[in-house]
């Protein structure tokens, strides 16, 4: 594809060199140019773009696309394209490159503050039970069905968003499940996908660091309404979980605009899709459903009053898509759980340890009080950080969290990054009486596990939040290896 065939969907504002040549490759960071490459530069918050154009071209770049044209002349023949804003159209024209290929996929895309990755592990599971071969693109991997890759981030940058659908397609799947974040809807990483099915998790504080307040988050997730295709009659859909305020308010808003699923785990009249009773154990979760004025009962491995929400947006996502809700509900019994979400490991002395991913307010929340329901007499006890370079406003907020509803915690450290432990420990003890006998400060994390499962008794519960399916500890810019898993089971060996 030559760069006069993207040249419309690039808005362009300025145009140095020829249009007429063959686009090797799509590229955004200098050290991934090849020769051919058009290299897209944007001003970051770490850095410029701008600054490494001289390192693509001496890489091979043959056009650059940019918010500022260089003042200087370069030797090499190089085009150079000024547009407005150079991130926002890399999706556009990637998905020129590649096909349009999310307008012959059907692409289901998860927004929400908790509960995307498990919603998507759940319709993917779903759709792979109806025969339908499905991509995932998500906080834990990037599964095209040939490939499999650990994910950087939730959602990709534009340019590989489209070139991981281009794959999927290629490998004949149908279908892609993908987890929108707030930081691609601002940035437009989604830019040129098209999705058929949207889904509302919940909107409860997170990355304040990014978007500052609330209102703005909210808007960044609402965004997400104009990427799903409603052009052909009854063609795409919305899933909202109305129990969340902010999504009760855009079902409102939607009603009558497209197709629409409301679920409710807390059994709203208004949804169609609900729960009219929730019952669970340490083992399993059983819930009698109510859709079109009949009850269904869905059994499910996962635990915890919150994944019935993400059990019930994930069929509501099957019953726009046309499947069956009787065999979609039979589906949910077999679904093997999401790595790091609320993973369960068990020693010989029966104490049950739990592995989970809460690292917001409203997640540790949830986690403890499912604890709280599953515990009949014995401790609960808590092992949780506060991320560096994150939202500072949740330290506090999470912290309280777990020292309220924990009857033991250990705080540590989660992903410092570029701050030091103890500074996030301060921000931290804000939210709770510090010198609590009932509250240990452990910045070595491996240790604070160590101390929950040693001093825990067969009856307590050990809930590990934070790092999830995380195999690092990064600390300074260096990603340590370090899995909670892995470190849960060898202590709970050493009870043996
Ligand atoms: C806040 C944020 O979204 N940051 C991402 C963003 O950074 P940025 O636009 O500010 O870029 P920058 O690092 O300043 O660099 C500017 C440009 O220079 C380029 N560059 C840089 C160095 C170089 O040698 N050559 C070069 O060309 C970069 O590729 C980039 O295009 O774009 C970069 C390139 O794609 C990402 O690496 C970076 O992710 C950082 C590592 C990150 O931590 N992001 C997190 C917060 C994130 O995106 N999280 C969301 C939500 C998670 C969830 O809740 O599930 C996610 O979707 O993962
Ligand atoms: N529906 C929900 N409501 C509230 N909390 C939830 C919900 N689902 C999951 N959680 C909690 O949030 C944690 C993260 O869940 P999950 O990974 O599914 O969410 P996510 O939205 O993908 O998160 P992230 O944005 O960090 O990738 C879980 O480990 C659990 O503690
Ligand atoms: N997507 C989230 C993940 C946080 C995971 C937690 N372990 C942390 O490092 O704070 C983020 O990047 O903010
Ligand atoms: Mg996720």
């Amino acid at each position: 594809m030559k760069l006069s065939d993207v040249l419309s969907d690039l808005e362009p504002l300025a145009i140095k060199g020829s249009i007429d040549w063959e686009i090797n490759t799509i590229v955004y960071d200098s050290r991934k140019v090849v020769e051919g490459s058009l290299f897209f530069a944007w001003k970051g918050q770490k850095t410029d773009g701008h600054r490494y154009i001289v390192e693509a071209i001496e890489r091979g770049a043959r056009g650059v696309i940019c918010s500022e044209m260089p003042a200087w002349q370069t030797s090499k023949e190089t085009t150079f394209v000024q547009v407005k804003d150079p991130r926002r159209v890399l999706g556009k024209v990637a998905s020129v490159f590649y096909g349009d290929p999310s307008s012959h996929l059907s692409v289901i895309g998860i927004t929400g503050t908790n509960g995307k990755t498990t919603t998507s592990f759940l319709m993917r599971h779903l759709l792979a039970t109806q025969g339908w071969k499905t991509g995932l693109i998500g906080t834990i991997y990037y599964d095209t069905t040939v490939d499999r890759i650990p994910a950087s981030r939730t959602s990709p940058e534009g340019s590989d968003l489209q070139q991981l659908l281009f794959q999927m397609l290629k490998a004949n799947c149908q279908a892609a499940v993908m987890e929108v974040s707030s930081h691609a809807l601002e940035q437009g990483r989604i830019e040129g996908t098209e999705f058929r099915i949207g889904i509302f998790t919940n909107l409860t504080q997170d990355h304040l660091d990014y978007h500052q307040t609330m209102e703005a988050y909210r808007q960044s997730k609402e965004k997400f309404i104009s990427y799903i295709r409603t052009r052909k009659e009854g063609e795409g859909g919305v899933v909202l979980n109305i129990d969340d305020p902010q999504w009760s308010a855009l079902a409102e808003k939607l009603k009558g605009r497209v197709n629409m699923v409301t679920v409710s785990a807390q059994g709203k009249p208004a949804a169609k899709l609900k729960a009219r009773s929730i019952k669970y154990d340490r083992l399993q979760t059983v819930i009698l459903a109510e859709w079109a004025g009949q009850l269904y009962q869905l059994n499910s491995p996962l635990l915890g009053r919150f994944n019935v929400e993400n059990l019930l947006l994930s069929l509501g996502g099957t019953l726009l898509l046309g499947i069956p809700l009787e065999a979609a509900i039979r589906a949910l019994a077999s679904f093997p759980g999401v790595p790091g979400r609320m993973e369960r490991f068990y020693a010989k002395d029966g104490l049950l340890a739990i592995v989970d991913y809460a690292h917001s307010e409203d997640a540790l929340l949830k986690v403890v009080l499912t604890l709280r329901e599953i515990q009949s007499s014995g401790r609960i006890i808590l092992v949780v950080g506060c991320g560096g370079d994150r939202d500072r406003t949740k330290r506090p907020k999470m912290a309280k969290v777990a020292s309220d509803y924990a009857d033991l915690v250990i705080f540590t450290s989660d992903n410092p990054r570029s701050e030091s432990p103890e500074r996030i420990f301060e921000d931290m003890k804000r939210g709770v009486d510090s010198s609590s006998k009932r509250i240990y400060w452990i910045v070595d994390r491996k240790e604070a596990i160590r101390k929950a499962i040693q001093i825990a008794n067969p009856g307590d519960i050990v809930c590990v939040a934070g790092k999830g399916h995380e195999t690092y500890q990064e600390i300074d810019g260096v990603f340590y290896p370090f899995d909670d898993r892995l470190v849960v089971r060898e202590c709970l060996l050493l009870r043996d």
